[in-house]
């Protein structure tokens, strides 16, 4: 499906899952901003791509999405640049059990600025010509370890989050479908700072429970990530969807019993 004169925001867009939804992207020509904290990934990643792809369909913009203002200007410079937004990706996350308040910040307080400034941008509560959300949770939400437990917690947030989202944009017809992606291991540098103290702290020393499941259930590719995100962005059915990447089962989604009086 052609995503043409469709803009695009992917935070964490430099490297890893984010680097390999914003080709997709670029492969279905949409115009995408890459929105990360990394200057030299960014430009080296912006650089690849115009090689690939042409100049004038990718940006980056240095930012780190724990500063509000700063996301929030990354947001105005995209559609400065290219007159719209329609797919936002709340993508960026970190693992680290040391800092973590550093953890919660980016990966649940930045999501939920990311989303209302999505909103801001998209949805037709403020004029706008509606769109779609993306917010990146992970499996770790359905199967916790003992080794990132804040992680862990951001994760489950982010799920909540985007389903209740999801519904207030039914009931306040925002016009803006809005979906969760839960990928289990992907092979990424994230998912080498297991062996990090800095990153694991007291929590390392369970790093081989960790591994161990990494063997047991396997670790995935960044592309196959890709793409639950691109049927997330076409498939105009889906909104308040949780969907799960595993290797055993593929791209599928998590349901949830009906609540019971
Ligand atoms: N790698 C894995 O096994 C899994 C990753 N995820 C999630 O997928 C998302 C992407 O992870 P990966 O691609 O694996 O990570 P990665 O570390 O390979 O890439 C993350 C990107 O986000 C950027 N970033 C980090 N903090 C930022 C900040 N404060 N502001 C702006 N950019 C920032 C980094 O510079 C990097 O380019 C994260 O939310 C992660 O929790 C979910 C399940 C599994
Ligand atoms: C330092 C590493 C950082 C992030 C890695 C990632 O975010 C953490 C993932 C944690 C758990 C992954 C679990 C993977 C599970 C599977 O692959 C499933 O096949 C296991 C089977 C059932 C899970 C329960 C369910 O599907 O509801």
């Amino acid at each position: 499906m052609s995503l043409n004169g469709k803009v695009a925001l992917v935070t964490g867009g430099a490297q890893g899952i984010g680097r390999a939804v914003v080709q997709s992207l670029l492969q279905s020509s949409a115009k995408v901003v890459m929105v990360d904290l990394n200057k030299a990934l960014g430009e080296e990643c912006k650089a690849q791509l115009d090689a690939e792809f042409g100049e004038g369909n990718c940006t980056f913009i240095e930012c780190d999405v724990a500063n509000g203002d700063a996301l929030r200007d990354a947001f105005q410079s995209t559609v400065g640049q290219f007159g719209r937004l329609d797919i936002v990706i709340n993508n960026a996350g970190i693992t680290n059990e040391k800092d973590w308040e550093k953890t919660i910040q980016v990966n649940l307080t930045s999501v939920i600025k990311g989303t209302y400034l999505a909103l801001e941008h998209m949805s037709k509560e403020y004029g706008k010509q509606g769109g779609t959300i993306i917010n990146v949770s992970s499996m770790a939400a359905f199967l916790h370890s003992p080794h990132q437990p804040v992680y862990t917690a951001t994760k489950h947030g982010v799920i909540g989050f985007t389903r209740a989202m999801a519904d207030a944009a039914i009931q306040g017809d925002y016009g803006v479908r809005i979906n969760a992606l839960c990928p289990a291991f992907v092979d990424t540098p994230l998912l080498q700072s297991v062996e990090d103290e800095d990153n694991m702290g007291k929590f390392v020393k369970f790093k081989d429970d960790f591994k161990r499941s990494m063997t047991k259930f396997g670790v995935l590719q960044p592309s196959l990530i890709a793409e639950g995100m691109m049927r997330l962005i076409t498939d105009t059915s889906l909104h308040g969807a949780v969907m799960k990447i595993t290797c055993s089962k593929g791209i599928h989604f998590h349901t949830y019993e009906p609540m019971s009086a």
